[in-house]
């Protein structure tokens, strides 16, 4: 049953129509050959005994034959219709369900898979879901039904020769379900080349400026073509591996017919069987095992399939992050001797920091200090591995994401503008916003007027990543969109880049309109932005150096001097040179 649960991602039942469906049709595909054989009793009976041929019975039988065919059509269009239909109800539901899965899940567990491998589940493995229970369920049940069916009719015509006739068909299905463990193991290694070679090929596309930056072409190309000939070496293992395999059990199903002939040539010889019976067995033989040699042909394809939707089931799986309290009315701030690491190098260690609300506290420190790790635990894109961080005095992990996210506003530095329109990325803050609050928020965020100097204003389209935008413009509309959202905790990473000196003003009068009356928690690297901080916390090496107002830590001399020295003395370089 696992194999069900896994090549529906998860949702059987959605197979249950397409397979009773499929039953249905296959029955009634059984009929024209009754019919058939009918045919030929009435036509041998009559050479056998010397009589006319009854053509009444005969004319019957051929307009019942024409009916059946009618049937066969009708019967079989549910059966297409609720076969594809399941297919994509499965791929569309399964997409939803896993985006918005992913969308839970911690930060940190997406960044540690490569960039290519979930876009390629979504659209890969989900189409691989989609043929299976749209072509090879309803030629695997077609393939079983109809033998099953038939070896009940036959065994009521002559029980040894339909014994004989399907005598071969247990070994085929030992050799095919006995193997099945091997199949899924190189259908395994098959699919993990696959996957490699798809995230090589997204790396050399994502870093392709980079490459023929760096004259890196022939390095990352060699690498990829790697990929591409593991792929290839796998593929062609697939096949040699698998064919044999399924050659021979096709082959034991058709001994049974061998057998059967023999058997029948002996009983006939021996007076014990008559011609017709024996002429309607060779017929039913030739055809019966057709559907499901073509089936098993296919159904190492089922389990390859059924290894797309494990890897689904398995993503969606994944523990989500816990919490189902809804967010405190205040927010007040408060780390606890909180320690995190991204692997086993702890990057925040045993750290305390109090933010209270209303106030505006900054992070500094040297590069890699771990100041923007405090940001992305605030707003819970992980959870801390020792010690809490408290939100109004309550702990993070057991309120609701959701619901604390609602609480958040974040502009970080590297700002991501959907492929819509201007307006629209603005809207994200604030789901449903008239048009009249997304222009009062891009005033604020001063990016009204260079907005209303594109072509077509607020409805001009952003290209991915906001591509077509510079590096000033999109970090001001990342600032409107948390205007418009107004949450009272205000997350910001100061851009690093420099920014010509237009920029960088209209920038922090944007963020002063956005931190105006909240809880404001900024990773300031221009020492000045930050002067009037209500409380500058100094990080080095993911603890807690000092901590004070900016007066205070001028007087201290210790590495906040040192860092504002440092940024002084750059500044005036900067306007003599
Ligand atoms: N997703 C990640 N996976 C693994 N290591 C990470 C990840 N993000 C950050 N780090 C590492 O954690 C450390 C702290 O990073 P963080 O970005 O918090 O520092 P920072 O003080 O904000 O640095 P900067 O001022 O350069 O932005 C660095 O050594 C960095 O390499």
């Amino acid at each position: 049953m696992k194999i069900l649960y896994n090549i529906t991602a998860g949702n059987p039942k959605k197979l249950r129509k397409p397979i009773v469906f499929s039953v249905i049709s296959n029955v009634i595909n059984i009929l024209p050959f009754t019919l058939v054989m009918q045919a030929v009793k009435i036509i041998f009976e009559s050479y056998s005994t010397g009589a006319p041929i009854d053509t009444y019975k005969l004319w019957l039988t051929c307009g019942a034959l024409f009916l059946s065919m009618i049937a066969m059509f009708l019967g079989e269009i549910p059966a297409y219709r609720f076969s594809f239909r399941g297919a994509y109800m499965v791929a569309a539901e399964g997409r939803a369900k896993l985006a918005e899965h992913l969308r839970k899940l911690p930060l940190g567990y997406l960044t540690s898979r490569d960039p290519g491998d979930l876009g390629n589940m979504m659209m890969g493995d989900f189409t691989l879901i989609e043929h299976c229970i749209s072509h090879l369920m309803p030629q695997l049940v077609g393939g079983l039904v109809m033998p099953i069916i038939a070896f009940i009719g036959l065994l009521f015509l002559d029980w040894r020769m339909a014994v004989s006739m399907f005598a071969a068909l247990p070994i085929a299905i030992l050799i095919i379900a006995g193997t099945s463990k091997l199949q899924r193991r190189v259908g395994k290694r098959h699919m993990e080349s696959k996957i490699y070679a798809a995230n090589r090929l997204q790396e050399y596309l994502n870093g392709i400026g980079t490459i023929k930056a760096y004259n890196l072409t022939g390095e990352r190309f060699v690498r990829l073509e790697k990929a591409f000939r593991r792929f290839m070496m796998e593929s062609i293992k697939i096949e040699g591996f698998l064919q044999p395999i399924v050659l021979t059990a096709i082959a034991c199903i058709r001994a049974g017919l061998t057998v059967m002939v023999f058997v029948g040539t002996h009983l006939l010889l021996g007076g014990e069987l008559n011609v017709i019976t024996f002429v309607t067995f060779l017929i039913v033989g030739t055809r019966v095992f057709d559907p499901l040699t073509s089936a098993l042909g296919n159904f190492s394809e089922v389990h390859y399939d059924e290894q797309a939707g494990e890897r689904i089931v398995n993503l969606l799986n994944e523990p989500i992050l816990p919490g189902e309290k809804i967010a405190p009315e205040g927010h007040d701030i408060i780390l606890k001797d909180v320690t995190f690491g991204y692997g086993d190098i702890k990057v925040l260690k045993d750290i305390s920091i109090e933010m209270p609300e209303g106030s505006l506290t900054a992070l500094v420190g040297p590069s890699g200090s771990g100041k923007s790790t405090v940001l992305k635990l605030i707003a819970r894109f992980y959870d801390p591995q020792k010690g809490k961080i408290l939100i109004g005095n309550e702990d993070m992990k057991i309120i609701e994401p959701e619901s604390l996210l609602q609480k958040v506003s974040m502009v970080f530095q590297d700002v991501y503008l959907f492929q819509d329109t201007i307006g629209n990325n603005i809207r994200f803050g604030k789901e449903g916003a008239t048009q009249a609050e997304v222009e009062e928020a891009a005033k604020r965020a001063c990016c009204h007027d260079f907005i209303m100097k594109l072509p077509q204003g607020y409805d001009t389209p952003v290209g991915e990543g906001g591509s077509t935008l510079s590096g000033g413009e999109k970090q001001r509309i990342s600032i409107a969109r948390a205007i418009l959202k107004n949450a009272p905790v205000v997350l910001l990473d100061e851009a690093t880049a420099s920014l010509d000196p237009e920029n960088e003003v209209e920038i922090q009068r944007a963020i002063n309109e956005l931190i105006q009356g909240r809880t404001v928690i900024v990773v300031a690297h221009r020492l000045k932005t930050v002067r009037s901080a209500d409380n500058i916390i100094v990080l080095d090496e993911g603890k807690v150096v000092e901590q004070g107002t900016h007066d205070e830590l001028i007087l201290q001399k210790g590495l906040y001097y040192d860092l504002w020295t440092i940024q002084q003395k750059s500044s005036r370089w900067k306007m003599s040179s």
